[in-house]
């Protein structure tokens, strides 16, 4: 069993802004992943959305793929994924669920999918009500983050980034058969998240596992323990970027346990058209930007051909 991580806690209600600033800021330094309580989303609706996601999952596969993703909305069955196509070939053992923006971004209309009321009467106004509660924390959480940066806290919004962002929840079941088959099946393979953070809400079942330096080998996993009620926050490629890796985008994965687990990541990801460029209290002459500018819509098209093969 891999050693267990103890990471800091954040709570987002705190009047103290700065010091939650301050411990925003070491946390995202030293391993880009944190816990986030009293965020506003209460358990009873995190509940709710677990309850629905386990109906949908449960589902003949036929009336699952009724809603295949199309456009990163909708149903994604077992091994359609693989995050790390260099270490295997075969997919990751998870099935998942893409609800997109709720409103219209630019020109893009709204392709989200949804179960048929007939089938699940409740699951669209779980999904939506749960997705406008995570957004808010989320969105209170980057004025800190921007603080954080010793940036103004509505830095990211007056660079477009949030007005309005491009957020995706991804509702996950991972089935937690152990394969029969040499080679290794991940729930989730070894992966950085692409966007600028993920909020992360699991069942309580095992299997979140972080390492917290690539560069050094045998990679040293370590186990990431439920809260009840908490996030579990990670910085994701777009943040590395603009903090030119003074915030750390962390690998991760899960792990199969052969205890069936269903979780949902929230991705907060920046408005297509923001540019994300190093900040330019993040370089120097001497710390020059690792990463040249990119267009958020540009980046993250490209990261989901990588993973998806299309
Ligand atoms: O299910 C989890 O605990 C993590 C999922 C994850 O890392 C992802 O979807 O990017
Ligand atoms: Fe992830």
């Amino acid at each position: 069993m891999a050693k267990a991580l103890q990471l800091p806690i954040i709570d987002l209600a705190s009047s103290d802004r700065i010091s939650t600033a301050n411990s925003i800021r070491q946390a995202c330094m030293e391993c880009g992943f944190f816990y986030l309580i009293n965020h506003g989303v209460d358990e009873k609706l995190l509940k709710n959305v677990i309850d629905e996601s386990k109906k949908f999952f449960s589902l003949p596969l036929e009336e699952k793929m009724k809603l295949a993703r199309k456009e990163n909305r909708g149903y994604s069955p077992l091994y359609a994924e693989n995050l790390n196509p260099s270490a295997s070939s075969e997919g990751d053992s998870k099935e998942s669920f893409y609800v997109g923006p709720l409103e219209n971004i630019s020109s893009h209309s709204n392709l989200n999918q949804w179960p048929s009321e007939e089938v699940l009467p409740s699951w669209r106004s779980t999904m939506e009500s749960y997705y406008e509660r995570v957004l808010a924390a989320g969105k209170r959480l980057i004025t800190l983050i921007a603080l954080a940066l010793n940036l103004d806290e509505d830095f990211f919004d007056k660079v477009g980034a949030l007005n309005p962002p491009m957020p995706f929840l991804r509702l996950l079941h991972y089935p937690g058969e152990l394969g029969s088959s040499n080679e290794e099946i991940y729930g989730a393979s070894a992966h950085s998240d692409y966007g600028m953070i993920t909020l992360l809400a699991t069942d309580g079942v095992g299997g979140l596992q972080v390492c917290r330096d690539k560069s050094k080998q045998p990679l040293v996993w370590e186990d990431v323990h439920h809260i009840s009620g908490a996030f579990v926050v990670n910085i994701g490629d777009m943040t590395e970027r603009w903090t030119n890796c003074l915030f750390r985008s962390t690998l991760h994965r899960v792990m199969p346990t052969g205890q069936e687990r269903y979780s949902m990541a929230f991705f907060l990801d920046p408005n297509p058209d923001c540019v994300v460029e190093c900040l330019q209290s993040c370089c120097s002459v001497s710390t020059p930007p690792i990463f040249p500018p990119v267009r958020s819509g540009d980046y993250l098209q490209e990261r989901f051909r990588l993973t998806y093969g299309s």
